[in-house]
């Protein structure tokens, strides 16, 4: 079974355009578990420009499920897992002013540091997990980390599928079936969506987690907008 854990980035990031606490992360971390979510995943970056770091500590008491959190581990990011000790952690090596993450880690050539962060973390009970592009030198780069489980970057799956080319799940479906043999855990995200899960899923051997936001969020509006205008509408009859 592959489990959905609901990425609440952009719920951060509505909340930031009014300067107010509406939508409240915390409330609708909560929610979202009362609707199935088998976790909560954020994605703070330094400038805290969606997921604040106290977002990170007030959500450490609801999150009930897994709490993953992800994240370039630069001092203060090391820190904060280490004072919120979520389920897992998710390595992802985003520059500081990129618009969302663009890239794996390359495995071989900071393979060093990974090992000294990922041994940090794993000492302190935290699951560890890090962020890779579907190539097979990268999975076995990951093994050599220690790490417990790999992210697959699923963006250009996303991008080509959504173009008709199912060809474009055959690296990712190489590099699973890799780290299982590797005993690696397998996760995936970015850009997964109401349209393509299905086929990723069903196509990814071991697919223990998925991590979904940006297209959750964008449907959650399409699909509930009907029936806000209709109370509304309600509200305002004489
Ligand atoms: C690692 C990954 O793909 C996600 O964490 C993604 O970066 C979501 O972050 P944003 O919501 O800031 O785009
Ligand atoms: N790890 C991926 C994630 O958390 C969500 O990415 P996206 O669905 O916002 O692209």
């Amino acid at each position: 079974m592959t489990k959905l854990s609901v990425n609440i980035n952009k719920i951060a990031t509505l909340r930031n355009s009014r300067g107010g606490d509406v939508p409240n992360v915390v409330q609708f971390a909560k929610d979202v578990q009362e609707f199935g979510a088998e976790g909560v995943t954020i994605h703070p970056r330094p400038d805290e420009r969606h997921i604040r770091y106290q977002d990170a500590r007030d959500l450490k008491p609801v999150v009930y499920t897994e709490y993953n959190i992800e994240g370039n581990p630069v001092k203060s990011f090391i820190d904060l897992v280490l004072e919120v000790r979520p389920t897992q952690v998710t390595l992802v090596p985003d520059a500081e002013d990129a618009i969302t993450s663009n890239a794996g880690w390359d495995t071989i050539k900071h393979k060093d540091f990974l090992i000294d962060v990922i041994s940090e973390f794993q000492r302190n009970n935290i699951r560890t997990s890090i962020f890779v592009d579907p190539v097979l030198e990268q999975i076995e780069g990951a093994k050599e980390t220690g790490t417990d489980r790999i992210e697959l970057y699923t963006e250009a799956f996303a991008h080509q599928y959504g173009l008709g080319n199912e060809s474009a799940i055959k690296p990712y479906a190489d590099c699973a079936e890799l780290a299982n043999k590797l005993g690696l855990g397998v996760n995936a995200g970015h850009d997964l969506s109401l349209d393509n899960i299905k086929f990723f899923s069903d196509n990814i051997p071991g697919l223990l987690e998925v991590s979904i936001g940006h297209a959750l969020v964008a449907e959650s509006l399409y699909l509930g907008v009907e029936n806000v205008i209709q109370m509304y509408l309600r509200k305002l009859k004489k």
